[in-house]
């Protein structure tokens, strides 16, 4: 992979001038043209990507298309999706994709057709599935399960909880599923009191199965387990591992019969569709497990098939470029106007942060531009009634995606239309804004009086003019949710060959868990700890003197 600094290409030039010469130019403005909507639209089956909202014009957007030429993305794709080793820091190739291929469609990665193995696992998985689905997995005393819970962190867990959040209208009613991430011990304390170790099931997922969060868990629940079940042979019927890592798999105590691999080629935070995604399908069923693997391979071939200009994921990323860099935006708002998507931004905040966060190029150097924005976000309409202000009248620009489904699982009234219309009137809002002499003349209107409007008008102008992308889609399914996830994970990776990152490693979260590890003995004993810089020994010493 060829690493080029962006801001040496002429498109980069080229995109500054432009910033500099439309920064009057209004989002509403360009409406003049009457073609903008269906020109500014992608439709690609059930799923409708609106970005018409967006400070852009034709030049603006050709010069965007010509920055992902300049920086070789057609190159970098198909290195992606053929298995080069463009994971450089950890020499690996980066295939989640391969995941959701087709069983007959091949993929090498060193002259070994790696659909063979994924393949062989998703045949596991789905005989595993299935059994849980129709009550033939019984516990040590015969019962089947009712409770599953997963263990793991980050990419262990956040795919997991956000997908059968998503597909919740989807999940076996007979079947209950808990997630526990955090080594705080209420996390596993809170969920164990929920469940019945004679029906629960534990699934251990690391992909290295070294976390210290994850085994921590791990141990904790299979102490407790044995404590009800008294005999080791019982932890075979109650825990299964998902990992690529056997040996510590197999130290652990789980029978590696009862482990489901996965590779070093599929990244922590793209493994949802791998061994990872197994409590999914044992919460929704297989089929629509492999329906969500549809729907990510259709976009995966969407990506990697389409010019640029109709390539949902490039187009979406090259303006979080424009907006990142040439607008100077510095977070993104994920914004699902669907309460069973409530941990979709969550997700996307570790897929975006993780791989995009770094400041250091492909060459080694430290970028002279902006990386990755920071990714936040909640359902509306509970945001509206949070954080939207900031949003409308705030110093920050922040770009915002808008996502809601056509149909709702729960047609219950109006209700779905009352959201629908405040997702269309948020979006609406944001570009138009409201001027200082509408704000008059409604004030007036109102009866106020010329004093109160001089004084109050200001605070009820809306600047309007900021960017949102607009996402419908039929109806949430399996299928449509597969989709979008990859229109998010593709997005990111166009940004990290543009920002000439590497987007599949994590280096920056290594040396907090290197230091935790080295405080962790000094909490145990009570004496003074002077080892570390004042503010840390001071915390150190004081915890062990409030404890
Ligand atoms: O699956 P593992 O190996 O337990 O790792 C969990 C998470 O920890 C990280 O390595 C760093 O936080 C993530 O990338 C990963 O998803």
């Amino acid at each position: 992979m060829n690493a080029i600094n962006p801001t040496t290409t002429p498109a980069w030039a080229r995109l500054q001038q432009l910033a500099e010469d439309t920064k009057d130019m209004t989002i509403l403005s360009q409406f003049e043209e009457r073609e903008r909507f269906d020109r500014l639209s992608i439709t690609m089956e059930d799923i409708l990507v609106d970005f018409s909202k967006n400070r852009l014009n034709p030049d603006i957007l050709d010069a965007l298309f010509d920055l992902g030429r300049e920086c070789k993305l057609h190159v970098a794709i198909e290195d992606m999706f053929t298995g080069k080793p463009i994971n450089v820091t950890e020499g690996r190739a980066v295939l989640h994709t391969a995941l959701r291929n087709p069983a007959d469609e091949s993929v090498y990665l060193d002259g070994h057709n790696i659909v063979e193995d994924i393949s062989a696992v998703l045949k596991k998985m789905k005989a595993f599935a299935d059994k849980i689905q129709n009550k033939e997995w019984v516990g040590y005393t015969g019962k089947p399960i009712k409770s599953l819970v997963n263990i793991g962190i980050g990419g262990s867990d956040l795919g997991p909880v956000m997908v059968t959040e998503a597909l919740k209208p989807f999940k076996n009613p007979d079947i209950e599923i808990y997630f526990v991430s955090n080594v705080d011990g209420t996390h596993i304390a809170e969920t164990l009191k929920k469940v019945d170790p004679e029906t629960t099931l534990f699934f251990i997922a690391s992909k290295t199965f070294t976390t210290q969060e994850t085994m921590t868990n791990a141990h904790t629940a299979r102490d407790w387990f044995l404590e009800h079940a008294k005999i080791d042979s019982a932890v075979a019927k109650h825990f299964v591992a998902l990992s690529t890592n056997a040996k510590s798999v197999a130290e652990f105590g789980i029978d590696t019969a009862n482990m489901f691999e996965f590779w070093d080629w599929v990244g922590g935070r793209y493994s949802l569709w791998s061994a990872i995604g197994l409590p999914i399908a044992c919460t929704i069923g297989f089929d629509n497990f492999e329906k969500l693997l549809a729907g990510a391979h259709a976009m995966d071939k969407h990506f990697r098939n389409s010019q640029f200009d109709r390539n949902i994921p490039v187009v979406l990323a090259m303006i979080g470029i424009w907006n990142t860099n040439f607008l100077g935006a510095s977070s993104e708002a994920i914004l699902p106007y669907d309460q069973y998507m409530h941990r979709f931004a969550a997700y996307f905040q570790q897929g975006n942060m993780e791989s995009n966060g770094k400041y250091v190029s492909r060459s080694g150097e430290k970028v002279n531009y902006t990386t990755g924005p920071i990714i936040w976000g909640e359902p509306g309409t509970n945001g509206q009634h949070a954080f939207y202000q900031l949003i409308h009248q705030g110093t920050h620009l922040i770009p915002c995606d808008f996502i809601a489904p056509a149909i709702s699982h729960n047609p219950i009234g109006d209700h779905h239309q009352k959201l629908l219309s405040n997702f269309f009137a948020q979006t609406e809002a944001l570009m138009k804004g409201k001027s200082l002499e509408d704000v008059k003349v409604e004030m007036k209107a109102a009866g106020k009086s010329d004093e109160q409007i001089e004084e109050i008008a200001p605070h009820r102008v809306f600047e309007g003019n900021r960017p949102t992308n607009s996402i419908l889609v039929k109806e949430i399914t399996p299928y449509t949710l597969g989709q979008l996830l990859a229109m998010y994970e593709h997005k990111i990776f166009v940004q990290g060959v543009v920002w000439d990152i590497f987007s599949f490693d994590q280096w920056g979260v290594e040396l907090g868990k290197v230091l935790a590890s080295g405080i962790l003995p000094e909490l145990h004993g009570n004496e003074e700890i002077t080892a570390h810089d004042g503010s840390t020994n001071g915390l150190i010493n004081a915890y062990k003197k409030m404890r």
